[in-house]
């Protein structure tokens, strides 16, 4: 059997922007693979082009050994496609959306079944408008799954989810996997990308700038050990920088989070910890250790996931 999706010197222009710029990406049949990237990084037009919707302008694509334009009749109605920020008839209701959506399909699963699993049993008769962010995306995800399809595409499938919606949906893509289900999904959520993924690949510009297993990606400088922590945002950076080693760099990656560039060492904790006494900051979550996927994609890309 060959690939679920093989990607092949992609390139998609639009006017004079390079959404897609040379990418190639294998995933094989059964794998999940989450593609993970900042904003504007080529992800969604990727993922559109393995669907079908969008021409590419050079390379190849094969979708289950398939070309999703020449071959899209026969390819739709075994892939799955959540679309990011899904859609729906506004005033349809939940129970009857994905009524509508199981119907077109050859062996559909259950509609009530699936409605319980995501959580939405309670809201099976709410319209789709009255739905939160949450619920909607997740019968977005119905969507994409009544068919039983054979892979399935999913953009940013738990952006706009609370901790608990995001775990039934996890919990589901989990049981999808053990069923053979190939899942390709896009995500901002390192977490999400750790926990689910077999294959993580980092996107940047329209072009993979790294990939593998999350434990492959965070090893590869796994002897450097990295200083993190919190305290109030807004610390002026470039002093605590200047008081540390020439060739360390201290940023704020986030509001309110420090992460210190370069090898740790003693004196560099005692270094940190005594310039935040003098400002009178507490640093909290003091934490020196191997990095983790936000500090490798950081370094990758230079810019913050979470934008
Ligand atoms: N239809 C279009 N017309 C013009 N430019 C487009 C179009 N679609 C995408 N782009 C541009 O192509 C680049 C890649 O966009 P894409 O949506 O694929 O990125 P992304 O990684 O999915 O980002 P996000 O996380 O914001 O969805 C961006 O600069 C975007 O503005």
């Amino acid at each position: 059997m060959g690939d679920a999706v093989e990607i092949t010197g992609l390139v998609k222009r639009f006017g004079s922007v390079t959404a897609v710029d040379g990418l190639d990406l294998k995933m094989p049949r059964g794998g999940l693979l989450a593609l993970l990237g900042p904003n504007g990084a080529g992800k969604t037009t990727t993922v559109e082009i393995c669907e079908g919707f969008v021409r590419p302008d050079e390379g190849t694509v094969r979708v289950l050994g398939l070309d999703p334009r020449r071959d899209g009749t026969a390819l739709r109605p075994r892939i799955g496609v959540m679309p990011q920020g899904g859609g729906a008839y506004p005033g349809v209701r939940a129970e009857e959306m994905l009524g509508l959506v199981a119907a077109c399909a050859a062996d559909p699963l259950d509609p009530a079944w699936l409605l319980d699993v995501l959580g939405l049993g309670g809201a099976r008769r709410t319209p789709f408008k009255r739905l939160s962010g949450g619920q909607q995306q997740r019968l977005s995800l119905a969507c994409a799954l009544v068919g039983r399809p054979e892979l399935v595409f999913l953009d940013e499938p738990t952006a706009g989810m609370d901790p608990q919606a995001r775990r039934l949906v996890w919990d589901l893509l989990e049981a999808l996997r053990a069923d053979g289900v190939s899942v390709l999904l896009t995500t901002h959520l390192m977490e999400e990308a750790e926990t689910l993924a077999d294959d993580i690949v980092i996107v940047d510009r329209g072009r993979v700038i790294a990939q593998g297993s999350p434990s492959a990606l965070t090893a590869e400088h796994a002897d450097d050990a990295q200083l993190r922590f919190r305290a109030r945002p807004g610390l002026d950076t470039e002093l605590l920088s200047a008081a540390l080693p020439e060739g360390y760099l201290v940023r704020e990656s986030a509001p309110g989070a420090y992460r210190v560039a370069g090898i740790v060492d003693p004196q560099v904790v005692s270094t940190v910890t005594a310039w935040c006494a003098q400002q009178g900051v507490l640093a909290e979550e003091l934490h020196v250790g191997k990095r983790d996927l936000e500090e490798v994609f950081l370094e990758l890309t230079g810019r913050e996931l979470r934008t």
